[in-house]
């Protein structure tokens, strides 16, 4: 019987590093058949096809890059002889390319992003049973239609859900609010629920020009107005608790937004939606009321990826608001 065929397309990440021994840190070092031959057996269960796209660590990847490894996943998904596509990735940013490709391909064939916690040179590599979870992924037939999937640790979560939570932890990708979508074991992927609402953003091109701001308490307007006077296309506020920020920002969030400059506005707290609950001043309600755009639960970095696809469909600000809050907040 013909097995199935993955593509693989590695681009970097600790599940490529070896400790260089010049100066005692990891570093970007094994190719794609190195790491392979780590996963024992996998021939037996797939028909595995690498494309070496980089060797990067995670925080090397850029918004440009993401897009091109977009289009490497489209082109290899759209291939008859192709049945899934796994991306290994540095863990730093590996949702922010994960949930890009989620926003932006729809496609029932399965997408995965997988890497690892420990490097090659490290006692408990998780690189190899990563990958090898992500391949029993990728040929499962329950994992079409699932939007992009983010496999370490046995678990399978969705890149619209996961975030990366702890630093070192083998189990960091967490889906804070709902738990993962499912677990690998013994090499079968078993889903335990489903995602109600997904959403895409159809467009192949992006507009990088999105600034992340947090807030802290007393913060000023000096980074907001900075950032629009440099040429912000958007800007995401990481807000206080429900959605709220410290009165001295809202002279730039208004500057950002009489210049047209979409404010997308999230929370700092790990988990829980922003809502305009509050009407003191800097309140939710009176951000709402100024145009500032709810963005859910997302987390700051996630939120920018989507705010950067939408401004590629278009520049009205309504627009944008529809679809940054779509299915998640009444119409306005
Ligand atoms: N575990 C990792 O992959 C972290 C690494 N710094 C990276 O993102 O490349």
């Amino acid at each position: 019987m013909n097995k199935p065929k993955v593509v693989v397309i590695f681009t970097g990440g600790t599940i490529s590093m070896t400790v260089d021994p010049r100066i005692g840190a990891a570093i970007p070092s094994l190719s794609s058949q190195e790491i392979l031959s780590l996963v024992t057996n996998i021939d037996k269960y797939a028909e595995i096809e690498t494309i070496n796209f980089s060797k990067l660590p995670g925080p090397h990847i850029d918004i440009q890059m993401m897009m091109e490894i977009r289009q490497l996943v489209v082109d290899n998904l759209n291939r008859d002889d192709v049945t899934g596509v796994i991306i290994t990735h540095g863990t730093d940013t590996l949702e922010e390319t994960a949930y890009l490709l989620d926003l932006s391909i729809n496609n029932s064939k399965p997408i995965v992003v997988v890497g690892a916690m420990r490097n090659s040179s490290e006692l408990g590599y998780d690189g190899p049973s990563n990958l090898a979870a992500a391949v029993c992924t990728v040929i499962s037939p329950q994992a079409a239609n699932k939007g992009v999937l983010v496999v370490l640790n046995n678990e399978v979560n969705a890149a619209s859900e996961v975030t990366k939570t702890n630093t070192l932890s083998l189990d960091t990708f967490k889906s804070l609010e709902f738990g993962p979508l499912g677990i690998v074991d013994n090499d079968e992927l078993i889903f335990h629920r489903e995602i109600i609402h997904r959403q895409h953003i159809l467009t192949d091109s992006i507009v990088p020009q999105v600034d992340l701001i947090k807030s802290g308490a007393g913060m000023d307007s000096r980074l907001i107005k900075y950032s629009v006077d440099s040429g912000a296309k958007g800007i995401v506020i990481e807000a206080m608790g429900r959605g709220n920020v410290p009165p001295t920002m809202l002279e730039g969030i208004q500057y950002a937004i009489e210049q047209q400059v979409a404010v997308v506005m999230v929370s700092r707290c790990p988990t829980g939606r922003v809502l305009d609950s509050y009407g003191y001043e800097g309140g939710g309600r009176h951000l709402r009321n100024l145009g500032v755009i709810l963005g859910g639960d997302l987390p700051g970095q996630k939120a920018r990826i989507k705010l950067m696809l939408a401004l590629s469909v278009t520049n009205e600000l309504q627009e944008i608001k529809d679809m940054i809050e779509y299915n998640q907040y009444r119409k306005q």
